[in-house]
């Protein structure tokens, strides 16, 4: 059990600051609508059908990259989720910001501007220093509590997400509760079955790390995507160098070179790596080749081929609980959706605890028309996700407990 304080333990008509993580893809400088919308939406709409005072903080993007933009787009977007007028000022913590705080009546919802434009926000340092910044200074004196539900942002030292809990009584809000509980279950909870984890996508170095640290609670590891064809190169096979346009090997060969090859050493009878793997064919078809007829790297593999499906699918039906990180292919392009696809359809048809983790991966799920509802948990967070896997402390979790330990002192 987690033990911080939630939002059913809020006293009523409260004032409540509410940190979101609406971190979301930017095209054409409009943010684009996501699962974090929606799940935030729960808590925010719990809240002011309580009656409390709702005002929002969230960031987006970062100082000097193309993502870094106001929330105004995002206002738009969290009020159709939430069914209700989401107002916006475009302030973190002026005049405008405070005036349009106070004005606020019962029931209603407010969004302040990125907190990532307020100097304070950024950069990390010790709660004890954040909860000392101008910007928690300002804002505290407004609130009678701060809620946070920003787990995936859990792992940053922002004055947002750790600063606000040291000086307010502080909550969970439901999307802090619900990740909190689903992603620590790998470390916390003890499952009948056997434990699998499907290990893919692009980050090798995260995954090697949640593998390393996973060591004594997965029984097997199904592997594909960079992580897989690296580990496959680990065992001889002239595959995971980088070919063409790729920079997505090498680099991580080097960086993980020796812990991909402890790792294999000590748990090698864990490890499924794929025996086949598919490429784009000379006429752009989808071709596969069985990993032992490699005889050079001439290709960039994009998927797990058709036997490693047929082999990882009846491992993941007879198992009790299966962790995902990262896809096993290049799924965004349906040529290369099979490994993926074929994985997450074994995962939704079986009755195990399933958590699905990062963003691209969890997208496949309605890319493919498979359901939420077959997977016990869709987590929106990546960092943090990865972080709670390894047993790594998240940071805005902790102020959390620590607020919930003061309240009862
Ligand atoms: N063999 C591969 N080569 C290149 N990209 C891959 C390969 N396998 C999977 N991917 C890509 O990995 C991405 C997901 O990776 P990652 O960002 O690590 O996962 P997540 O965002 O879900 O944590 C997908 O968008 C997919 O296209
Ligand atoms: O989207 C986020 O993290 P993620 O990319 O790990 O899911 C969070 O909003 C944290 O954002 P940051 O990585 O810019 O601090």
């Amino acid at each position: 059990m987690p033990a911080f304080d939630t939002i059913d333990d809020l006293l009523a008509d409260s004032r409540v600051l509410v940190r979101l993580d609406l971190n979301s893809p930017i095209e054409d400088g409009s943010p684009q609508d996501n699962r974090r919308f929606e799940r935030h939406a729960e808590t925010v709409r719990e809240l002011a059908d309580a009656g409390h005072r709702v005002v929002l903080m969230a960031h987006q993007g970062r100082p000097g990259r193309d993502d870094f933009t106001s929330l105004a787009g995002h206002a738009a977007i969290l009020a159709d989720h939430v069914d209700r007028d989401v107002a916006f000022v475009a302030d973190t913590d002026g005049e405008e910001a405070l005036e349009a705080i106070d004005a606020l009546g019962a029931g209603e919802v407010l969004l302040l501007e990125n907190t990532r434009m307020c100097e304070d926000e950024l950069p990390e340092a010790e709660p004890e220093e954040k909860a000392e910044t101008e910007f928690v200074r300002t804002l505290a004196p407004h609130f009678d509590a701060y809620v946070n539900d920003a787990y995936s942002a859990a792992h940053r030292k922002h004055a947002s997400l750790v600063g606000f809990p040291l000086v307010l009584p502080a909550y969970a809000g439901r999307v802090m509760e619900t990740e909190y509980e689903a992603n620590t279950a790998i470390a916390t909870r003890e499952f009948d079955g056997p434990v699998t984890m499907v290990v893919g996508g692009t980050k090798a170095t995260d995954v090697i790390g949640v593998m390393d640290a996973l060591d004594d609670r997965v029984d097997r590891f199904l592997l594909g995507g960079v992580a897989g064809e690296l580990f496959l190169r680990a065992a001889g096979h002239p595959v995971g160098s980088d070919v063409g346009g790729m920079d997505l090997f090498d680099e991580q060969w080097e960086r993980n070179r020796e812990l991909i090859e402890s790792v294999l050493d000590e748990r090698g009878d864990a490890i499924h790596l794929a025996s086949d793997l598919a490429y784009e064919g000379p006429d752009g078809e989808r071709a596969e080749v069985a990993v032992d007829d490699i005889a050079e790297k001439t290709e960039g593999y994009l998927d797990v081929g058709s036997a490693t499906v047929a082999d990882y699918e009846p491992l993941i039906r007879e198992s009790d609980a299966v962790f995902v990180k990262g896809a096993l292919g290049v799924f965004e392009d349906e040529r290369f959706a099979d490994g993926t696809v074929g994985a997450l359809a074994a995962i939704a048809e079986t009755d195990c605890f399933s958590v699905v983790g990062g963003g691209d991966t969890s997208r496949a799920i309605e890319m493919y028309g498979l359901s939420e509802d077959d997977f016990s948990h869709v987590s929106i967070a990546g960092g943090a996700y990865i972080r709670a896997l390894t047993g790594e402390p998240l940071p805005a979790v902790e102020v959390l407990e620590a607020a919930a330990r003061r309240a009862e002192d």
